[in-house]
């Protein structure tokens, strides 16, 4: 599927940014004013081919997977969390899925490596192996297992697309994605520890120190190849991360904006963005996550993240609070009115006058 897909990517419409951009700059308002909104419905005119859009239906893919690098102790919450957290992500308990459905949006929630047999209504069963393999003892997955883990997520946002969803996040759950997230933004980047490591779901001062040189040691076993963005997943990323950049890849390919929430789904979108640079032009971020690395990757693609909420969880809890304002950056495009539009009001209003 990913072979297929790569290099039928298109550009975005320009023409269609274009007019956008001209429509844009005839509404009752201060040329620019209105900021990052019209920044999105430009991009979006771009994904869609056209000026005037309406968000369908939304959805946030959440990818759920167990690291083998938990053994090391880079977490300080027990790997069964993954599990029980993704089931509270079904059951509406969790944060992405109360602000999912505060911003109408669905959940669709992906076993792509839970460690673990686990069956659940509403839990989507795409499991490529149960749990990678501990990074700093040889690589976390195979190549044809990352390749696997990045088609499901091409082909979950195939079926998204086929189902009417012309919005979607991404999402993810698993205990010590924090480390391989870093490792994997390490070995594209060459970034040292300290800024690419952070505290992840909650660190003590000598956990932190242990968990940075556990990184270190992942690298320097596995030597992944910065120039081939499946060796660095395959080696020191995860099931998670490759699921959601599958999700990235199939945005771009169905034409879909594809949301961005912290750091673990900008690491996954690095991913995709070194796969092929195009993608970046189909990925909406929208906070900047707290996690001391999310800012060098954001940076890395070249993506301006728009809301500020000192959010550090995770869970795609991100996109739906985005997903409103993609939807407030629609309604302005297409009902703000235009200069001309309100001049022939005034007549009118004039000539009333006149009649009175
Ligand atoms: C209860 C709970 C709910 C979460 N929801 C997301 N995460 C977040 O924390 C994990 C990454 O942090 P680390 O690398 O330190 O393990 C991921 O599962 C991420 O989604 C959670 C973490 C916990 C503990
Ligand atoms: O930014 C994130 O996505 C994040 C940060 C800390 C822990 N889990 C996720």
């Amino acid at each position: 599927m990913m072979d297929k897909i790569i290099d039928l990517i298109e550009s975005p419409d320009k023409s269609a940014m274009n007019e956008a951009s001209k429509r844009l700059d005839t509404l009752i308002k201060p040329i620019g004013s209105l900021g990052v909104l019209e920044e999105i419905s430009i991009k979006l005119a771009g994904i869609f081919g056209k000026v005037n859009n309406k968000i369908e239906k939304k959805c946030v893919v959440v990818m759920s997977a167990d690291n083998g690098v938990c053994e090391e102790g880079v977490s300080t919450c027990p790997q069964f969390i993954t599990i029980m957290q993704t089931i509270n992500i079904i059951r509406g308990f969790s944060g992405v899925s109360v602000l999912a459905k505060h911003a109408n949006s669905d959940i669709k929630v992906v076993d792509i490596g839970i460690n673990g047999d686990v069956q659940y209504p509403g839990l989507i069963n795409k499991k490529v192996k149960p749990g990678t393999s501990n990074m700093v003892k040889g690589p976390a997955m195979t190549r044809d297992e990352a390749v696997l883990a990045i088609n499901t997520g091409i082909e979950i946002v195939g079926e998204l697309v086929r189902d009417g969803y012309n919005l979607i996040g991404t999402g993810e759950m698993g205990i010590g994605n924090t480390s391989t997230s870093s490792a994997v933004l390490m070995a594209f980047t060459g970034l040292e520890a300290d800024k690419a490591v952070g505290r992840g779901a909650g660190m003590t001062n000598e956990g932190y120190e242990a968990k940075k040189k556990t990184i270190l040691k992942a690298l320097e076993l596995n030597k992944p190849d910065k120039n081939d963005a499946i060796d660095v997943l395959a080696k020191v990323g995860g099931l998670d991360i490759a699921g959601m950049a599958g999700c990235f890849l199939g945005g771009a390919y169905y034409k879909v904006p594809v949301v961005i929430d912290g750091f673990i789904s900008a690491v996954a979108a690095l991913v995709a963005y070194k796969i092929n640079p195009k993608v970046k032009d189909y990925m909406i971020p929208s906070h900047i996550s707290e996690e001391p690395g999310f800012k060098h990757v954001i940076e890395y693609i070249g993506l301006k993240p728009f809301l500020g909420l000192e959010m550090r969880l995770g869970e795609g809890s991100g996109c739906p609070i985005a997903f409103n304002v993609i939807e407030a950056a629609t309604e302005i495009i297409n009902k703000v009115a235009t200069f001309e539009e309100v001049e022939m009001n005034s007549d009118f209003l004039i000539d009333m006058r006149k009649d009175c």
